[in-house]
């Protein structure tokens, strides 16, 4: 199975400092590349506590920052402020100093309907330049990558590669936060996918996906078994 393959070619770290430099790296090179070739280069970021080392990494790098356009892998419909928005995560740990020149386009307007919230986060992500150049993603516990969670309502078509939405709303069944997403088939949509993983836990987890073959289950698997873009694992205990 090709989702095998692609864990078995995971870039394992004995210690996560140098996972962080490893992705930092990897990021800063995508974006100094895509500039020099484009003229501008297009990053989708994730939420979550792990990113957040890469963060700091990458804002400390000397980019064309005014030429990088940014925007997020999934969001909470919350306040733009509030302790769970991935928007506020970015602004705060990530646009700061030289790297607050990157344009930042959130998903989520508060206040809007599903409907509308959806329309914001297409308009959203169509103001970056596609393919996007550096798609990262953290995953879940439970296999989730982005807001694809398990059990979530329409999950199949979700993750369907040929699913036309951009986005769509969501709700995590384990937890109780309205969600927004881009749909496998937005991710997709890339030159590159970093999947940064930490911890024992989430390890299994990539295995148990693996033997259960079932990405309704595991949704992270959708992304190992695709074959349109290779996935990058990054791995530390
Ligand atoms: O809810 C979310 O969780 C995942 C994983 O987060 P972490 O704290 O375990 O790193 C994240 O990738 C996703 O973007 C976020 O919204």
């Amino acid at each position: 199975m090709h989702a095998r393959n692609t864990l078995e070619s995971a870039l394992c770290f004995s210690d996560p400092a140098q996972t962080v430099d490893a992705v930092t790296e990897r990021i800063g090179n995508i974006i100094r590349f895509s500039v020099k070739a484009r003229g501008r280069a297009s990053l989708l970021l994730p939420g979550g506590r792990t990113p957040v080392a890469v963060f700091h990494a990458l804002r400390a790098l000397d980019l064309p920052w005014d030429q990088v356009y940014i925007s997020l892998t999934d969001e909470r419909r919350c306040p733009p402020d509030s302790p769970h928005s991935n928007a506020r995560l970015v602004r705060e740990e990530l646009l700061v100093g030289n790297a607050a020149a990157a344009h930042f386009y959130p998903l989520h307007r508060q206040g809007v309907d599903e409907r509308a919230d959806e329309a914001v986060c297409s308009a959203a992500l169509g103001m970056l330049p596609r393919p996007y150049d550096a798609v990262m993603l953290g995953m879940g516990t439970d296999g989730h990558i982005a807001s694809l969670f398990p059990g979530a309502q329409g999950l199949q078509k979700l993750l369907d590669p040929q699913t036309e939405a951009r986005c769509a709303t969501t709700t995590a069944p384990s937890v109780p936060h309205e969600r927004l997403t881009l749909t496998l088939a937005t991710l997709l949509h890339s030159r590159w996918i970093g999947l940064h993983v930490t911890g024992q836990e989430k390890w299994q987890t990539l295995q148990a996906a693996i033997e259960s073959e079932d990405e309704m289950t595991y949704p992270v698997l959708g992304l190992l078994n695709q074959r349109q873009v290779p996935v990058h694992v990054y791995w530390s205990p």
